[in-house]
């Protein structure tokens, strides 16, 4: 070795060294910092309790996505907003299960998106419970025997979860937040099935149809086998030779499967959204969203009734959904979302309008915009 690259070498070892002391000092602030703030949580969950000792409700919807989007729109780099906000996500996360424990059921089994994106929203702090099926999900809610609970709404490519609408329709739950999850599906596989071997191919039917364009092309002779979720299905090819299974990452992690072949999704921008329900309402956030069902009455006009206060009141509708409404033959509830908050003027006049008009309007909730 030359005598430069040895001084150079010598003066990298040193700068690396220097800067391992500075991360080590900048770690002792973070740390005191950490633990300062889990104080003051500490010191939140005394207050609530103290002002309602029985219906204290430590998780608070609003207040974390204001504490996000301030970290986004406060973050100097040069990590990205949304790395940033995760890191703030999981300090939230410590923090209320600090404060109280909270339990989520969620659409099971385990590793499913919906256990991927209770993750995501709620940190990995949060206690999950996977269920059955969307109604039990419901149910757990209702019952009491869970706080919160999470379930699919719409995905980009295959449209609304109708299971999840009809429910609403009949439950006195509220929506408390949403959370989009990106969704990569993959073929994997247990560690003795060839590719080439594969002839069963298990999955949700909503993952398979998200993928029927690459089956088509890349495993045309492969039966496509339909099952309750694409974790059941990665549970299934555990155990069974030339099968596989479409699911996502988290799964094939769970049931040790090898991916076959990564991002088999047609659309490279495939993406799921969630809805957060809970028994209570939710304060205003400053950029919120609100979830309605209405149905109106069979009549000539009807759907120009539904829309006109919109319209008037100025208020930015986001989503119109129909679907039967289970009481009667042929007659339709309309599931509205839209830009706001129950509490803003504007959307009580719209509430008030449609009200004189509808058969029936209910508030599913107001809740904070999907933050990360
Ligand atoms: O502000 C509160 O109400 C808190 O309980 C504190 C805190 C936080 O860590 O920032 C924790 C949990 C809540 O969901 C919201 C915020």
């Amino acid at each position: 070795m030359s005598d430069q690259k040895k001084t150079t070498d010598a003066k990298d070892e040193s700068e690396l060294l220097g800067l391992r002391d500075e991360i080590d000092r900048i770690d002792g602030d973070i740390l005191q910092l950490i633990s300062q703030r889990a104080k003051c949580a500490e010191r939140v969950a005394e207050v609530k309790l103290k002002a309602d000792p029985e219906h204290a409700v430590f998780y608070r919807p609003e207040r974390e996505a204001q504490v996000l989007n301030r970290i986004m729109a406060a973050n100097p780099g040069p990590l990205a907003n949304e790395d940033m906000a995760r890191l703030f996500r999981e300090i939230m996360s410590a923090c209320l299960a600090h404060e109280k424990p909270i339990e989520v059921a969620y659409l099971g089994p385990e590793g499913t998106f919906t256990q991927q994106a209770t993750k995501k929203h709620f940190g990995q702090w949060v206690k999950s419970r996977p269920m059955p099926a969307i109604d039990e999900v419901f149910r757990e809610v209702e019952a009491g025997a869970v706080q919160y609970g999470v379930v699919p709404i719409e995905n980009s490519t295959e449209g609304v979860v109708n299971h999840t609408l009809d429910t609403f329709i009949t439950s006195n739950i509220h929506i408390c937040g949403e959370v989009e999850l990106r969704i990569h599906q993959h073929l994997m596989a247990g560690p003795n099935t060839k590719r080439d071997k594969i002839t069963r191919i298990y999955s949700h039917q909503q993952s398979l149809a998200q993928c029927r364009k690459w089956l088509d092309a890349h495993m045309p002779h492969a039966e496509r086998i339909a099952v309750n979720s694409n974790a059941e299905a990665a549970k299934r090819v555990q155990g069974e030779w030339n099968s596989a299974a479409i699911a996502g990452e988290l799964a094939s992690e769970l049931y040790d499967l090898d991916i076959i072949e990564s991002n088999v999704e047609d659309s490279p921008d495939n993406s799921t959204r969630f809805l957060i329900i809970g028994r209570e309402e939710v304060g205003p956030s400053g950029d919120d969203k609100t979830s309605l069902v209405v149905s109106m009455r069979n009549e000539p006009g009807a759907l120009y009734n539904l829309l006109k206060p919109f319209k008037e009141f100025g208020v930015d509708m986001t989503r119109l959904e129909s679907r039967p409404s289970l009481t009667g033959n042929w007659t339709y509830v309309f599931f509205i979302d839209f830009v706001g908050h129950t509490s803003e003027e504007n959307v009580q006049k719209t509430l008030a309008s449609l009200k004189q008009t509808a058969a029936d309007v209910k508030v599913l909730g107001s809740y904070p915009k999907g933050v990360i």
